[in-house]
């Protein structure tokens, strides 16, 4: 329970079951991701993150079979901007109560593509997202490694194609809680359509500051963090959901709806893929 005048809810997003997999040599079944989606549900998970069905085929049954089990957090699934994936996504989220399609298009400096093809990109996949799903997130793949410019330039047209959340993620985890917190301020500032979506912070720990990152951003506007149970995720992994939820629980202005006596549940769960994935 919060403190009545903790007064702003983050949103958790878990991508354990997606990004983390992503950690692991041996990919998890589908009751396994089952059982810790249930676990992250109990535990009030705004959002859960089941797979990528464009990259991986399993991934579809997962997120219909979770989506058929979860019956109070957002189930999302992973799309890049190509029509397929999305359409499979939408597919997959047919029996979620709530489900979300997370379209992701690369913008860093070495995704080799011009300002106009970056945004036509992001005006039709995001549109086509919404025409099958009321809830969208966009994400800027690799946002530390682009231009701040084209970030905001991209962020206004994903919030003007329909999406709800805009995820800024430090994808390869380059940047230090100052430079990626001016990042998110810049965003805030420049991008004249902010204030219609929730924005998101998705942040690598190769330089150990994804739990930092994530928790600067807040003062700066950010109101979804991204993480995974015990950090796990790609590289060095993502932001550490108990440690983010540990860290906000005593803020004053700030407040989660984790249930925090399911953490130790869930990081023995996780804990138990990791060692079985060695
Ligand atoms: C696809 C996106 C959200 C991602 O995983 C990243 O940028 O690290």
């Amino acid at each position: 329970m919060h403190d009545v005048s903790q007064t702003i809810k983050i949103t958790i997003f878990d991508t354990t079951l997606r990004d983390g997999e992503l950690a692991l040599k041996r990919k998890l079944t589908v009751e396994q991701k089952i059982g810790l989606a249930i676990i992250l549900d109990e535990m009030g998970v705004d959002a859960i993150e089941v797979g990528y069905p464009g990259a991986f085929h399993k991934d579809y049954d997962e997120i219909f079979m979770v989506s058929q089990q979860v019956k109070h957090s957002t189930i999302c699934g992973l799309a890049s901007s190509q029509p397929d994936e999305i359409a499979a996504v939408a597919a997959a989220l047919k029996p979620a109560v709530r489900g979300r399609i997370n379209v992701f298009t690369p913008i860093g400096i070495q995704a080799n593509m011009t300002v106009s093809e970056v945004l036509e990109t992001i005006q039709s996949s995001v549109s086509l997202a919404r025409n099958y799903c009321p809830d969208v997130e966009w994400s800027a793949f690799d946002a530390t490694g682009s231009h701040p410019d084209l970030v905001c330039k991209a962020v206004e047209t994903a919030i003007k194609s329909g999406a709800t959340t805009i995820a800024i993620p430090d994808s390869l985890g380059v940047a230090s809680p100052v430079e990626f917190s001016h990042l998110i301020e810049t965003v805030m500032h420049q991008v004249p359509n902010i204030d219609s979506c929730t924005l998101a912070v998705h942040c690598h720990d190769d330089l150990g500051f994804a739990v930092d990152n994530s928790l600067a951003a807040l003062d700066v506007g950010a109101r979804q963090i991204e993480c995974s149970i015990n950090g796990l995720g790609v590289r060095a992994g993502n932001a550490d959901l108990a440690k983010v939820v540990e860290a906000i629980a005593p803020n004053s202005t700030y407040y989660t709806a984790i249930d925090r006596s399911w953490l130790n549940q869930a990081s023995e769960m996780v804990s138990q893929f990791m060692a079985g994935s060695t």
